[in-house]
């Protein structure tokens, strides 16, 4: 479903090619996957994902997802991808803090246009299987670090996008919080088999992982 091909990424100062991070990654990643793109700090992970999310441009190569090449996507087709084909989750966890779990959860959904009757009743499908049905009419600051990563995964699954991108989902997650969100993640995944693709060097993101790409200074070294 994503079909990377000799795609490099630099990073300038002024007109000068300061960081080349991406230095010519091809990769596949087939649907229902649940993987890690892993390496030590600096390595391309985080660029590497904000390329396959259309957050960030690439300077040449092609990043097909089903088929469509969105590194010819206009400003506006990007924007719109993001928007109805993929779910992302920060390492901060970016919830509304004006907002209940459940309107955080159903925030996207929202925007997408969904009707209220499947709204809730897609809130009340995702919230059971990250275990936060019980919180839906809390607010965020209400919660824990972990129970706050959930919303946001959640959210991200809710209009169950094509492909979940995860940066760094567990950074300010402790170890028993992290271990329980990978555990519900990977539950997603086999439950609705929404294809996730993380960028983290926790231990606990890689062991989970079925599949560890391994970057270094920009290239894949192991997949
Ligand atoms: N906006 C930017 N401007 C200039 N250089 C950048 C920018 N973003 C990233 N870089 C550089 O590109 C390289 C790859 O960075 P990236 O954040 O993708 O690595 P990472 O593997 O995610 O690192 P970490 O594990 O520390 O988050 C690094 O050398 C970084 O300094």
């Amino acid at each position: 479903m994503v079909e990377l091909e000799n795609v490099h990424k630099y990073f300038y100062k002024g007109t000068e090619r300061e960081v080349h991070a991406l230095d010519g990654i091809s990769l596949s990643i087939e649907e229902g996957e649940f993987s890690v793109i892993t390496g030590q700090s600096g390595c391309g992970k985080t660029t590497l994902l904000n390329v396959i999310g259309a957050l960030d441009s690439v300077n040449s190569g092609s990043i097909m997802i089903d088929g469509e090449d969105i590194t010819k996507l206009n400003q506006d087709q990007r924007a719109d991808l993001r928007l109805h084909q993929i779910g992302f989750v920060f390492q901060a966890y970016n919830l509304v803090p004006v907002l209940s779990v459940a309107e955080n959860i159903g925030f996207v959904m929202k925007l997408q246009g969904y009707g209220d009757e499947e709204i809730q009743r897609r809130i009340k499908e995702v919230a059971q299987i990250l275990e936060i049905d019980h919180k839906l009419t809390a607010m965020p600051n209400q919660l824990s670090g972990g129970q706050q990563q959930r919303v946001a995964v959640a959210r991200a699954v809710a209009t169950k996008p094509k492909l979940v991108l995860a940066d760094e989902p567990t950074a300010n997650l402790d170890s028993k919080n992290s271990q329980r969100l990978m555990e519900m993640m990977l539950n997603l995944n086999q439950i609705e088999n929404t294809t996730i693709l993380f960028a983290s060097h926790d231990e606990y993101v890689v062991e989970m992982s079925r599949r560890q790409i391994i970057l270094s200074d920009g290239h894949v070294e192991k997949m």
